[in-house]
């Protein structure tokens, strides 16, 4: 809805009124242009200022409406009626700004807003284009340089950059409505043509042709296969280049294939998902909004490695005072150093004052007494947290919530260490813990819904993605990763090549393939995890490494590649060759075909040509069909936290909105087709079996994504 009202004598108000955000449903759409056209109908209203209901301009289009068929009046031409009228129109901006709220202020005559906005086109995330008339305004009012910037990335930007950028005439700290009637009333009977933006043409950039190429080359590298982006910087070109009825033509046109398209629904499930995961429950009944957190005034982080370190700077860059604990005294000054280094950078970044003082450094573990909330973050080994978490049991406060940051290891067992079982949850932290947005909260059997709650509200806080998750090894990420790493050695034993296998996966969109990325992360870490699960160890009689461990296919390349002193990156040698130890540009290592030879030879086994598609078929149905096997175990709630953990923690593209929607959109018939088919040709290889979920959501008509879970319960009530 709008409302409109008369007020300080001669201004006609109009209000979007759509809770939480001001969407511009149809019902928003019909309201704006019946006000519009009463202001310009009634003699006594010489002016107009729009604005929004509760804190709020406008959210966009009512992104909800995009997966049905459009009804009620089309954005473009109210926007034009806006920016025809004869009456000065003043766009009174606070909250938000976005998408189609912004563009709606950009067919107003003047723009007003409060100093706490945040403006923007973000409709590029959602795999579209500001397509009514923003792609086309925003240009010719703030250049083409910065439109660009702003249109490819969606990025929102503050009210005193938009004054900057000359996208809105006026910040004030004051009622922006009331500053804007005022405002209104000063400019009746001054010429608008002048204000009207579809009627300027681009501001002059030099060497626009240069400009364009080396943005639309940027563009396509960031964008890992998204079509989107690329789409924007040739709207913005229309706007350069043609008059603004071509423009709109060209932008109209763009926007028909974006809008269809599977990339533009992937990357709006994403943006439901995001918010969806925030909706939590447990298996008991517990859920977000029945159970509360607990306050959490002081923190602490036990180890300061890697993780440990990044772990206490968000949380110190959060505001939680930190007490930094780490027993080895060189470790604890190394540790010092290199998170005031990590603090001061992130300050500068951010224009912000360091928050050095936030944290206090000690190697006596007795200090976190008064914590509220503790996060260990040793060495991954659990002989090791165990002592810790006895400890912390007999030092901290009543009530105190002790967390781990293991990546896999039981949390249910280290409950079992502690006084109050209760209060023991995993914040699984993905390197490095200051940058990545992930965090997988995980609850084990015992603990309580207030000990999930204080979590996911502490994770909340620090900024970070955070997505409650049962108890089992690996939890979701590493437990799904296991098979999709798996996939991509055994495809090195039938005939592929690192670099083939990683071509494909980047090709799909990932930012780095499989071996790349294990290259980076340093090839040791899995090394150690599979010898401390008994694999990875030589058979007796022959001194290899046996291709049949644990009753199943193994494939020990990974270990015989680490048994080399070849690590990755850091020793200028795994899967690729450096030029350098520590150098990130790595090259195809003839080093390693010889090997693959070799060891192939060794085994009897007979290279074949493997094409890309086999390579994602298995590598990524593999990883699919463990999370149903995770669905199917209560491990995850829904389909959409798994793809919220592997957008934001495993680097899987956006545009193909995660694991689960892919293969909702691939269709599970297919998946469970190609399934069976490679579990046929490798019967040794359990992952590749499909799983009963699958199978059922298959007999039941392979419902879409959204029914998944309803279908999951019926089945489950059926059992
Ligand atoms: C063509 C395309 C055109 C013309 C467009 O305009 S596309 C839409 C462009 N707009 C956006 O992309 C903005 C999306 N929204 C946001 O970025 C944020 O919601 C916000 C900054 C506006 C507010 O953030 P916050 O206060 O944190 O609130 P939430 O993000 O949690 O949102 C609250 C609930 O509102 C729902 N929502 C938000 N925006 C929209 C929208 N444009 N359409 C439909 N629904 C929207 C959101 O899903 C939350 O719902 P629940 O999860 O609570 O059910």
């Amino acid at each position: 809805m709008a409302a409109f009202a008369r007020v300080s004598g001669s201004v006609g108000l109009i209000t979007l009124q759509n809770p939480p955000v001001n969407a511009l449903s149809a019902a928003v759409r019909q309201g704006i242009v019946d006000s519009v056209q009463r202001a310009l109908r009634e003699p006594e209203v010489k002016c107009v200022v729009i604005c929004g209901q509760n804190g709020i301009f406008c959210g966009g289009a009512d992104i909800r409406e995009f997966s049905g068929p459009m009804s009620g009046p089309p954005l473009i031409p109210m926007i034009h009626s806006i920016e025809v009228a004869a009456k000065p129109v003043v766009a009174a901006i606070e909250g938000s700004a976005l998408g189609g709220g912004l563009e709606i202020a950009l067919g107003c005559h003047y723009r007003i807003a409060h100093s706490k906005t945040r403006l923007g086109l973000p409709e590029v995330t959602l795999g579209l284009l500001p397509a009514a008339g923003g792609s086309q305004r925003l240009p010719r009012l703030i250049g083409v340089p910065a439109a660009l910037d702003l249109i490819t990335t969606g990025r929102h930007v503050t009210a005193a950059e938009a004054l900057q950028l000359g996208m809105v005439d006026q910040v004030t700290d004051r009622n922006v409505t009331d500053v804007a009637v005022k405002f209104a009333l000063s400019v009746v009977g001054k010429p608008l043509d002048a204000r009207r933006i579809s009627m300027h043409s681009c501001p002059h950039s030099p060497d626009l042709d240069e400009l364009f190429e080396r943005t639309m080359q940027h563009v396509r590298q960031r964008a890992r296969g998204a079509i989107a982006p690329v789409a924007c910087v040739q709207a913005v070109r229309a706007a350069a280049t043609l008059p603004y009825a071509q423009g709109m033509e060209k932008e109209r046109e763009l926007m028909a294939t974006l809008f269809t398209s599977g990339q533009a629904r992937a990357l709006q499930y994403c943006f439901f998902a995001q918010r969806a995961i925030g909706r939590w429950s447990m298996p008991s009944g517990a859920r977000w909004d029945t159970s509360k957190p607990r306050p959490v005034h002081k923190t602490a982080v036990i180890g300061l490695g890697t993780m440990g370190r990044g772990i206490a700077v968000t949380l110190a860059q959060a505001g939680f005072p930190v007490i930094a604990v780490e027993n080895h005294e060189k470790q604890l000054m190394a540790a010092k150093q290199a998170i005031s280094g990590m603090l001061e950078r992130g300050a500068k970044r951010r224009g912000v004052t360091p928050v050095l003082n936030k944290i206090t450094y000690s190697r006596d573990i007795q200090s976190v007494a008064n914590a509220d909330l503790v996060i260990e973050a040793v060495f991954e080994d659990m002989a090791l947290k165990e002592k810790v978490f006895q400890q912390l049991s007999a030092i901290c406060k009543p009530g105190a919530l002790l967390c781990t940051n293991t990546s896999g290891l039981n949390i249910d067992h280290l409950a079992s260490q502690v006084r109050n079982p209760e209060l023991v949850v995993g914040m699984h932290f993905f390197a490095p813990a200051h940058v990545m947005k992930l965090l997988e909260v995980v609850y084990g059997p015992r603990s309580s819904s207030e000990a999930l709650a204080t979590a996911m509200a502490v994770g909340k806080k620090i900024g970070k993605v955070s997505v409650a998750v049962g108890n089992c090894q690996g939890f979701v990420g590493n437990r799904m990763l296991e098979h999709y790493v798996e996939q991509a050695l055994f495809l090195l034993e039938e005939g592929a090549t690192p670099e083939l296998v990683d071509q494909a996966l980047e090709e799909f969109g990932f930012a780095m393939g499989v071996f790349r990325m294990s290259d980076l992360s340093g090839l040791d870490i899995g090394w150690r995890v599979r010898k401390g699960k008994g694999l990875a160890v030589p058979d007796p009689t022959t001194g290899q490494t046996a291709r049949v461990q644990q009753g199943r296919r193994y494939s020990p390349v990974a270990d015989l590649i680490c048994e080399q002193g070849r690590f990755g990156q850091k020793t200028g040698q795994g899967w690729y060759q450096y030029n350098t130890p520590g150098s990130r540009v790595g090259k195809p290592d003839p080093w390693v075909h010889n090997f693959l030879k070799d060891y192939r030879a060794r085994h009897g086994l007979v290279a074949r040509r493997i094409d890309h598609q086999e390579v994602l078929e298995r590598c990524l149905y593999s990883m699919i069909n463990e999370g149903f096997r995770i669905l199917e175990d209560g491990i995850a709630a829904g389909p959409e936290d798994i793809d919220v953990i592997y957008v934001f923690g495993y680097s899987w593209p956006r545009h193909r909105g995660g694991p689960m929607f892919y293969a909702h959109m691939v269709g599970l018939p297919k998946v469970l087709e190609r399934l069976e088919h490679y579990h046929q040709a490798h019967p040794d290889v359990p992952s590749l079996q499909p799983c009963n979920l699958l199978r059922k959501l298959v007999a039941n008509g392979s419902p879409p994504i959204q029914k998944w879970k309803e279908v999951m319960k019926k089945i489950n009530s059926r059992l």
